[in-house]
């Protein structure tokens, strides 16, 4: 039985916890999605290495395959050039979910986000809409991808939170990874030094920043 299924089994975070907004600041790369870009439900955490599908506006047939395609624990970032449709919806979350994915990033639109939500499963889309879609376009998979003016190639590591979606390089995730756990150990310091009263301008050395 795969019943029960869902995103909570996973326990090793490849992205080692990190929110998105540590991950592009230690990136210092242009790794961050358009904000436009956001969880179809509060509350929703993706990671995993991307799996890349190029389908058509208004036509959701490239998920369908893609669904079956995709490696387990990946997360299929899906270009349907912001199209507002709901190209995916509640049972091809359960086919994501019974495959083992991590997670959906689309340029275009979604539905069912309360029965998602339910699931567990993060989706991430640029907008949601209840329209149908054709079922004529079979995909391109594994090619690079443009989703929120970023391209995406197989094997990226994406990650996405409440704050927004990043791709991280896959032949720079590691070093950026090492970064981000540096840079939260020297705030957790200076937010314990801030509790003590010292200021922001004097940690941060910006008190002759400015005009
Ligand atoms: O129309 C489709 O193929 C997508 C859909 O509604 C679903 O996944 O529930
Ligand atoms: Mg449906």
């Amino acid at each position: 039985m795969n019943d029960g299924v869902t995103n909570c089994e996973v326990t090793h975070d490849l992205a080692r916890g990190h929110s998105s907004a540590t991950l592009l600041e230690a990136s210092k790369l242009g790794i961050a999605l358009s904000p436009e870009l956001r969880s179809l439900w509060a509350g929703a955490r993706l990671c995993g290495p991307a799996f890349t599908v190029q389908g058509a506006g208004g036509d959701n047939l490239a998920l369908h395959h893609a669904v079956l395609q995709a490696p387990p624990g990946s997360v299929l970032v899906a270009d349907l050039g912001g199209a507002r449709f709901g190209h995916w919806g509640e049972v091809l979350t359960v086919a994501a979910q019974h495959r083992r994915l991590a997670g959906l990033l689309i340029d275009g639109g979604a539905r069912d986000a309360a029965e998602i939500e339910a699931l567990g499963f993060p989706v991430f889309s640029r907008n949601d809409s209840i329209l149908g879609t054709r079922k004529d376009f079979r995909g391109v998979f594994g090619r690079p991808v443009t989703v929120g003016g970023i391209t995406v190639r197989t094997g990226d590591l994406v990650v996405g939170d409440g704050d927004g979606v990043v791709a991280l390089p896959s032949a720079e995730a590691d070093r950026i990874l090492d970064r981000a756990d540096a840079r939260v150990a020297h705030e957790r310091e200076l937010m314990a030094r801030v509790r003590e009263g010292r200021s922001t301008l004097e940690l941060y050395d910006l008190e002759g920043a400015g005009r």
